[in-house]
């Protein structure tokens, strides 16, 4: 079954046209990562899909239900779509706990206790049960990160978006983020659309690779035609080599 469907989306941002032509069928339970040279439309692509950006034509089909249709409820696509974003954006003035608490007390209405023992079971899945009462600017961003993870998960939804979730990372934490999102897409049943120059991460437990550039997919591989049989189109060859060898 297919989670999230782009059929001949095109999106502007008044006169610049940022998505071209895209379609793309993620299935449920797939990891696909998305690469591509700054600006190609990446970050414009990922938040389409949970309606922070919206699309101009086509039709963008998430969880079986169209976001161009206005009866479409953006809360219960959001409810069921989690995102983890590159600088954490957690709330400054809660705890980690509190952070992680919130939205499923005030959207999912889950009764306190068992809010408090998911929060709890998350915090120690992600390795910082320790860290449950202090502030978000008492931890590391690596730490940060991975509440940030765990504040999605909290949530109980059946895809995650990441957009470059370590890319604002001291590289000494970045591996700590990407075995928690390794443990998820391996032992969960999560779609995962994940946008990162991470290759280990994508060699490791992509189902996929997507290539764009300028606002267009040029290639949409499985892992080991991208990896071993080397992508068809020249531009993502060049890509490939690039971020390979620095
Ligand atoms: N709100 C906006 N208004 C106008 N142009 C925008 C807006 N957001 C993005 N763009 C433009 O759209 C293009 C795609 O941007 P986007 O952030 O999606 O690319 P990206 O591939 O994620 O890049 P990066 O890897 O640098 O984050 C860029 O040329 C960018 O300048």
């Amino acid at each position: 079954m297919s989670m999230i469907e782009f059929h001949d989306v095109e999106k502007y941002y008044g006169d610049f046209h940022a998505l071209h032509d895209i379609n793309l069928t993620i299935d449920s339970g797939e990891t696909v990562v998305l690469i591509g040279p700054s600006g190609s439309g990446k970050s414009t692509l990922i938040r389409t899909i949970n309606g922070l950006e919206t699309i101009q034509q086509g039709q963008l089909i998430v969880n079986g239900q169209d976001l161009a249709n206005k009866k479409t409820d953006m809360n219960r696509i959001r409810k069921n779509v989690g995102m983890v974003f590159q600088h954490f954006n957690l709330y400054a003035n809660k705890s980690i706990l509190e952070n992680i608490m919130l939205a499923p007390r005030l959207v999912l209405h889950r009764p306190e206790d068992e809010n408090k023992k998911i929060a709890m079971d998350l915090l120690d899945q992600v390795g910082l049960a320790d860290q449950a009462p202090k502030l978000p600017e008492q931890l590391s961003g690596g730490q940060q990160q991975r509440i940030a993870i765990a504040r999605s998960l909290a949530m109980r939804p059946k895809a995650l978006l990441f957009d470059e979730p370590t890319s604002a990372l001291d590289p000494e934490m970045i591996d700590d983020v990407l075995n928690v999102m390794k443990d998820i897409a391996r032992d969960s049943d999560m779609t995962m659309l994940v946008v990162t120059h991470e290759m280990g991460f994508a060699r490791e437990v992509a189902n996929r690779v997507v290539f764009m550039a300028d606002g267009q997919i040029l290639e949409d591989d499985s892992k080991e035609k991208f990896f071993d049989g080397q992508p068809s189109n020249e531009r993502a060859r060049q890509f490939l080599s690039k971020i390979i060898t620095h």
